[in-house]
């Protein structure tokens, strides 16, 4: 069972059960080289190159339009580079559908809402453990006794997942009534219902009040620390950026423009620029 996170503290998950694959030891690298992404004459991504060590959180940041988006749409199979690699371990994920990506443990929590706002938060939680099913759509229909068993380990294992993200107590509600903060828990609960191995979080904390700000945080470096599994996180909360991420790439205009620990980016001369930039561009 999975206890409760404290406010300030870190959350830590479950150890493994049977019906979930081990995610730590077991998350390979993801490796970018030289990803180019052209929309009709404009450049979205210009040659970026990066690698995600397994178990780390990698930020990608950037002004506005600097491409994070388009990045996060490639390696979830939505967008087709124009060129370049993107491997995960053995897999190019390039060409590859998304849901074959999703297969491969590839996890994805989106900027803007995307639970179905009638179904129940523990309906859709379950709905993202379908690819751990074993029983299959006929032994559940036919009530099997394993199928029914399957059922309950999973249900069990949404409820701990929930009570690590902090929203056990609203299971039975529909994600469309919960408040806009609890419902990107609710969304990150779901990814994690898939027990990834790398998961893509585009703005987890976007719109959310300092205290839930805080609490995603903290869940997002107990997923970390607890299951190994690597982060890939864009955000503009440059507190949460520093606070959570061992490497960072800053994009601008689609290039690479800085890459390193959260302090050597803060200092870089060409990052302050591009910050600058768009200050003065809003201004
Ligand atoms: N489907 C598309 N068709 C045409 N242009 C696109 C498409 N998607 C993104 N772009 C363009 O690519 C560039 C990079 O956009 P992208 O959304 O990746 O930036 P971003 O860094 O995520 O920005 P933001 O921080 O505002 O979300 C922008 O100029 C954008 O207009």
């Amino acid at each position: 069972m999975i206890p409760p996170p404290e406010d300030d503290g870190t959350p830590r998950p479950a150890p493994h059960d049977d019906t979930r694959p081990p995610a730590s030891g077991d998350v390979p690298p993801l490796t970018i080289r030289d990803l180019t992404v052209r929309f009709a004459g404009l450049t979205a991504l210009d040659a970026v190159s990066l690698t995600v060590e397994p178990g780390t959180v990698h930020a990608v940041i950037g002004p506005n339009g600097a491409g994070k988006s388009t990045c996060f749409n490639v390696l979830s199979g939505v967008y087709r580079a124009t060129s370049g690699s993107v491997r995960f371990g053995p897999h190019e994920l390039t060409g590859m559908r998304p849901h074959r990506i999703a297969e491969l443990g590839v996890a994805r929590i989106f900027q803007n809402l995307a639970l179905p706002p009638r179904a129940t938060v523990a309906d859709s939680l379950l709905l993202g453990r379908h690819r751990l099913t074993r029983a299959g759509f006929l032994g559940a229909g036919l009530r099997l006794p394993s199928a029914a068993r399957e059922d309950r380990v999973h249900r069990e294992r949404v409820r701990e997942i929930a009570a690590f993200v902090g929203i056990e107590d609203q299971l039975g509600l529909p994600a469309g009534a919960l408040p806009y903060g609890q419902r990107k828990l609710a969304e990150l609960a779901r990814a994690l219902c898939m027990e990834p191995r790398l998961l893509l979080l585009d703005e987890p904390v976007a719109g959310m009040t300092a205290a839930e700000r805080r609490r995603t945080a903290a869940v997002i470096a107990g997923v970390r620390e607890g299951l190994g599994i690597s982060i890939v996180l864009v955000e503009h909360d440059m507190g949460v950026v520093m606070r959570l991420a061992d490497t960072v790439t800053v994009l601008d205009f689609g290039r690479r423009i800085a890459s390193g620990t959260p302090g050597d980016v803060q200092n870089d001369p060409a990052v302050v620029r591009a910050y600058l930039g768009q200050e003065a561009a809003g201004a």
